[in-house]
């Protein structure tokens, strides 16, 4: 094995310059896209911004425009969706209603005509990494939402497919269950090494699960980056807006400093020329509370168990805080200093 095989990790998909359009709309513009085995990947972003698109032609539901998908170094382009090695994990979990949860799983080996004691070897283990067992005799019916997602997930696993994918599958789910069935697949990813792309457009579950997050806008990819990468080092104002909370204070640059409604801020790092508009991106935990350079008005504080939000009026400007137990007291209606270090936020351009 050579030193750079050594490190260089095996691409499952690649996708290059995929474009769809639909009429005059131009759904999916020309992407690129690199998933390595074994990681999770999730595709994130706004209603309309191409996650579906990209999603259906990489398994085949949509033939695209112009460009090309390879999985595991061949090109399936124009593969019919049963021919490409990718299992498919929906929303409404697309169980067969009459069959057993064992019957369900195995249903892909059988139409494969494996022996059968292969097949009860293999459903077994896909029904114990899922936390099934004990379920195996029920139909669909018989279990609960967070259960069927689970056989559908077994469904994909039984068969060790390229790739999974798996499109919103925890929409249906309550907020307590989507997040019990985050961990669980977050375990079920660890155990099984599966190479899995998964659709959301909540970028809380993307921060959650994803090994890297591809954020999509207006069909092309926004920024692709680890959850910390995103959160901590956004490359445009989009995935700043997007990706946690965050204050986003526009002004003009004069003499290496923004002008805005709250003044004239510093900037760190960046040189940008007279003239040019952008963006500070305060994080609320970078805000400190009590003191500082800017003052507003708490607009509203929202409880939220070991921390509160805190939202603050200065002139035009909506500030979002963070205040924990040792902030001193924050009043609705008060006035309230407030300000951050210079290298604890970020300068962005403003592209628009
Ligand atoms: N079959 C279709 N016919 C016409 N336009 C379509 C079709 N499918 C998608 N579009 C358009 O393509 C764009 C991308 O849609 P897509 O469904 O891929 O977005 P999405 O990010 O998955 O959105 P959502 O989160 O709402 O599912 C949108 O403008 C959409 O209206």
């Amino acid at each position: 094995m050579s030193a750079t095989s050594a490190t260089t990790p095996e691409i499952k998909l690649q996708v290059q310059s995929l474009a769809k359009l639909y009429g005059q709309t131009i759904a999916l513009d020309h992407v690129d896209l690199e998933v390595r085995k074994g990681e999770l990947l999730t595709l994130l972003g706004p209603s309309g911004s191409g996650k579906t698109t990209l999603l259906q032609l990489i398994c085949g539901l949509q033939e695209p425009s112009s460009g090309t998908v390879v999985i595991d170094g061949k090109d399936q382009t124009h593969a019919p969706v049963n021919k490409r090695d990718i299992g498919v994990v929906f929303q409404n979990y697309a169980l067969f209603p009459h069959m057993t949860v064992v019957e369900n799983v195995g249903f892909a080996l059988k139409m494969r005509g494996l022996p059968k004691v292969e097949i009860d070897t293999k459903v077994a283990k896909a029904l114990e990494t899922v936390g099934l067992t004990h379920a195996a005799g029920r139909a669909p019916s018989q279990l609960s939402g967070g259960q069927q997602q689970r056989v559908a997930l077994a469904r994909c696993l039984v068969y060790d497919p390229a790739i999974i994918l798996m499109d919103e599958p925890l929409g249906a789910l309550d907020a307590k269950l989507r997040e019990v069935m985050q961990i669980e697949i977050k375990r079920i990813h660890r155990e099984t090494g599966a190479t899995i792309i998964f659709v959301t457009h909540d970028q809380q579950e993307a921060l959650a699960l994803s090994d890297r997050i591809c954020l999509m806008n207006n069909g092309k990819i926004a920024q692709l980056g680890t959850p910390r990468q995103m959160y901590e080092e956004p490359q445009n104002l989009f995935v700043a807006d997007f990706i946690g909370v965050s204050s986003i204070i526009r002004g003009t640059v004069k003499d290496g400093a923004l002008q805005t409604t709250l003044g004239l801020l510093p900037i760190s790092g960046a040189r940008p020329s007279n003239g040019t508009n952008g963006a500070i991106v305060v994080r609320p935990e970078a805000i400190s509370l009590g003191e500082g350079f800017c003052e507003g008005r708490v607009r509203e504080t929202v409880y939220g168990g070991s921390d509160m939000r805190v939202i603050i009026d200065a002139g035009e400007q909506e500030i979002i805080a963070r205040a924990t137990a040792a902030t001193g007291d924050i009043e609705v209606g008060k006035t309230v200093r407030f300000g951050w270090a210079p290298d604890a936020v970020r300068f962005l351009i403003d592209k628009d």
